[in-house]
């Protein structure tokens, strides 16, 4: 608790006395009052470098970032490093007095929110460079992140969403992030080995590094879809024989007037049973082959010499029928699916344990592309908890939600709920699907 009081104004100078009680003391005092200082080089002068959003000197309204601290507690600081004046204050109990010039015009703040989605992880105490670990903010990829301050070009200022605290943390600033990972990115490949390295603040991202380092942060509003509006695509990714396809029968096995797949293409004959567009979209090779150049497809692949595949505009169509489409993905669909077009809903199915999975796939059976279908051996239990771990560390940023697959029918509850939020309620989702000229 704080109590405060200003005690004069005295020829352009002011005597601020804080009060602390119930002090707690943290390992740079300053993250207490809820601001950082910084020396002037030249001069010896010690100004306050900035003020935390949210904090007690943020909320006093009595400190400004470029203000000039002349005492603390009755003590000149002029000359001093900033790590005597914490000492001061880390030995002060009570009562903080602060004398200082404050800054001649003090800035109104205008700054609008921005939010943004972390592409990577950051942790401050692995971070040298950070002007002060205490008043960091650890986030991890994925964390949706409001921005209260950008006034400094490398250190903004950032609450974590849903924000619980009133207080913000220092993040680095987009600017200052691309630099870093294009300065551990270069000086990998040279490293002999990558075993023994102390870790780095800034993990490094194990694919589609170029696009993280062009955007660090992926600028997301909450938007809820208008009930006129097509309905959200819904993508499901999980490693192969987790039960993607499984769950995603299910779901459209429950309600087909809801919920459908997009029909796809192929270029083998069609059977006398068969109707163009019902089953598969019968095209001629070349013609797949045109598709496949222009990018037409989620995804595609050859069996027993036909070509088979799904196309955007199946999707799309299923889409402007109303229906929630819903599909299966391999990572490399996500930047298809993820666009002002489609705007997919992307659910991770995750596998549990192997022990578990051992337990539960009993009678299921390991099917692949026609060419496999026999019974789950251990090692395929072991084979698919190792890939989904790696496809969640790698992807986890562009999951909107995730489902452990365990039991079927409490992960099919799950499925219908997570799906009918994605339609009805408010979602983070990227700003540029809502700006019709920026390209998704
Ligand atoms: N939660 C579960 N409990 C028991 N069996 C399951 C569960 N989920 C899926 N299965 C069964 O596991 C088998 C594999 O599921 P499915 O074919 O859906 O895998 P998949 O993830 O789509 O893999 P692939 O992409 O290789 O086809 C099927 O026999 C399915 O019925």
């Amino acid at each position: 608790m704080v109590q405060r009081g200003q005690f004069g104004i005295k020829q352009g100078l002011q005597v601020y006395c804080w009060v602390f009680v119930n002090w707690l003391l943290c390992a740079s005092v300053l993250v207490c009052v809820g601001a950082t200082i910084k020396r002037d080089e030249l001069t010896g002068e010690i100004f306050v470098a900035r003020v935390i959003h949210g904090g007690l000197a943020d909320r006093s309204g009595l400190l400004y970032a470029g203000d000039k601290l002349i005492e603390v507690n009755g003590q000149p600081v002029e000359g001093m490093e900033p790590e005597q004046v914490i000492e001061i204050l880390a030995h002060s109990h009570g009562t903080i007095m602060f004398k200082l010039v404050p800054m001649s015009d003090r800035p109104v703040n205008s700054q609008t929110l921005l939010y943004v989605r972390a592409m990577l992880d950051y942790n401050p105490r692995q971070d040298p460079a950070i002007p002060c670990a205490d008043a960091g903010m650890a986030f991890r990829r994925g964390d949706v992140l409001e921005i209260v301050d950008q006034t400094d070009g490398l250190w903004w200022q950032a609450r974590k969403m849903p924000s619980l605290s009133a207080c913000a943390g220092l993040i680095p600033s987009a600017e200052l992030l691309r630099r870093k990972q294009r300065e551990l990115w270069w000086s990998q490949p040279f490293q002999k080995s990558h075993s023994n390295h102390s870790q780095s603040c800034y993990s490094r991202c194990p694919s589609s590094c170029y696009s993280i380092l062009a955007n660090p942060y992926e600028e997301v509003v909450r938007h809820r879809r208008h009930p006129q509006d097509k309905p959200r695509l819904v993508a499901l990714m999980g490693p192969s024989g987790v039960g993607v396809n499984e769950l995603r029968r299910r779901l459209i096995a429950m309600d087909p007037n809801t919920f459908q797949g997009p029909v796809p293409h192929t270029t083998r004959p069609r059977k006398h049973h068969e109707e163009w567009g019902r089953e598969y979209h019968f095209i001629g090779r070349e013609l797949f082959e045109n598709m496949v150049y222009n990018h037409r497809f989620l995804e595609y692949g050859e069996y027993r010499g036909h070509l088979y595949g799904t196309s955007i505009n199946a999707i799309k169509s299923v889409l402007d029928s109303g229906k929630i489409c819903v599909v299966d993905i391999e990572p490399h669909g996500i930047r298809v699916v993820r666009t002002h077009e489609l705007r997919a809903y992307i659910i991770f199915v995750k596998p549990p344990s192997a022990a578990r999975m051992k337990l539960t796939r009993t009678n299921a059976r390991i099917t692949a592309a026609g060419y496999v279908n026999r019974p789950f051996r251990e090692e395929d239990f072991q084979e698919i908890e190792e890939e989904g771990a790696r496809m969640e560390s790698q992807h986890c940023h562009f999951f909107d939600h995730l489902i452990v697959n365990d039991g079927l029918q409490d992960s099919c509850v799950q499925l219908l709920a997570a799906v009918k939020r994605a339609q009805d309620e408010p979602q983070w989702v990227p700003a540029s699907w809502l700006r019709p000229t920026d390209v998704s």
